[in-house]
């Protein structure tokens, strides 16, 4: 068994961080290669066993698993490395949304999956996206869904949807730790709070909040009606977030869907050429 990483920045250490802990990956079956080698030289030295890959042809050689953890820009110069190395048998996972599984599967000769993962990953919660290339056989998409599973709730989407399932599961933490910050940061000016002790209630009811939306089954309406009293604080204090942030998520949509479109049309250029016809 060997499992190939290519790029252990950000997400890539934490894949192979996540999945070593959960037991689902053994760091000797794991080789991993990056740009930035003292990242790769971190990782070995936290797991004994864990191979440094001189080159990103090195890490696909031969690899069962391969995944390929860096930025949209950067394919191209990755896919020319390993082209040469890879056979059908073989399954790439790119873990990024604007390449797509056809461009993949034009330009590479063995199996694709796009997985798309979240930070909340690292904390053995939240979900991964799963989209599938056509070479999958049943067995591969069964074995891809039982290592995620041992670090998410793998969802399998369509790939047309990529973009606003990863808004919510992948930039969500994001956007709701900003929130909470906003939220903390009032509760600490409007009664001068100490900012620990309200960092930890904030952090606390978003987690039990998460906990009632999943675990309890309740929709995010019975919980708001489940709190609020009529006529109480809550309703008072709900209007007003109502009004401020009517549509604030709708315009935070419309931003990822433009820039998305502009990585879209980047990644082509960069992968086939502005004309489509370039190969890597
Ligand atoms: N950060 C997040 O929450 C999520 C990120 N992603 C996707 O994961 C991908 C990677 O994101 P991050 O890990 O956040 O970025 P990052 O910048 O932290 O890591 C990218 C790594 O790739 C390495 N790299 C760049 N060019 C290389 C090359 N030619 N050969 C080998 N290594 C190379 C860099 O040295 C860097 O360590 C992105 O496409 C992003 O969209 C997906 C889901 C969530
Ligand atoms: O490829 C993506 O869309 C992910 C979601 C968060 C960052 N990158």
């Amino acid at each position: 068994m060997k499992i190939g990483f290519i790029g252990a920045g950000s997400m890539g250490s934490l894949l192979i961080e996540a999945f070593i802990q959960a037991g689902s990956m053994l760091p000797e079956h794991i080789a991993v290669s990056s740009r930035t080698s003292s990242k790769v030289a971190k990782l070995a030295q936290r797991f004994p066993g864990l191979q440094h890959a001189a080159s990103n042809a090195e890490a696909a050689k031969d690899a069962d698993l391969l995944f390929l953890c860096v930025k949209p820009s950067d394919y191209r110069a990755v896919l020319t490395e390993i082209t040469p190395e890879l056979k059908a048998r073989q399954i790439v996972i790119s873990i990024t949304s604007p390449v797509m599984l056809d461009q993949l599967e034009k330009l590479l000769p063995c199996k694709i999956a796009k997985m798309i993962p979240s930070v909340v990953n690292a904390a053995g919660a939240g979900a991964s996206l799963c989209m599938w290339g056509s070479r999958l056989a049943s067995e591969d998409k069964s074995r891809l869904m039982q290592l995620f599973s041992s670090i998410s709730r793998p969802v399998e989407i369509q790939e047309e949807d990529v973009r606003a399932a990863s808004d919510l599961s992948s930039c969500g933490p994001a956007f709701f730790a900003y929130l909470i910050g906003q939220f903390v940061d009032a509760a600490v000016q409007t009664a001068g709070m100490d900012r620990a002790k309200a960092d930890a209630l904030a952090s606390e009811m978003l987690l039990g909040t998460a906990r009632l939306l999943t675990e309890h089954g309740l929709s995010t309406e019975e919980l708001q009606t489940k709190v609020t009293v009529p006529g109480g604080i809550t309703a008072a204090a709900l209007e007003v977030l109502r009004g401020e942030t009517a549509d604030a998520f709708q315009k935070v949509l419309n931003v990822t869907h433009e820039k998305f479109a502009d990585d879209i049309e980047r990644v082509n250029n960069s992968l086939f050429g502005p004309e489509g016809t370039d190969s890597p």
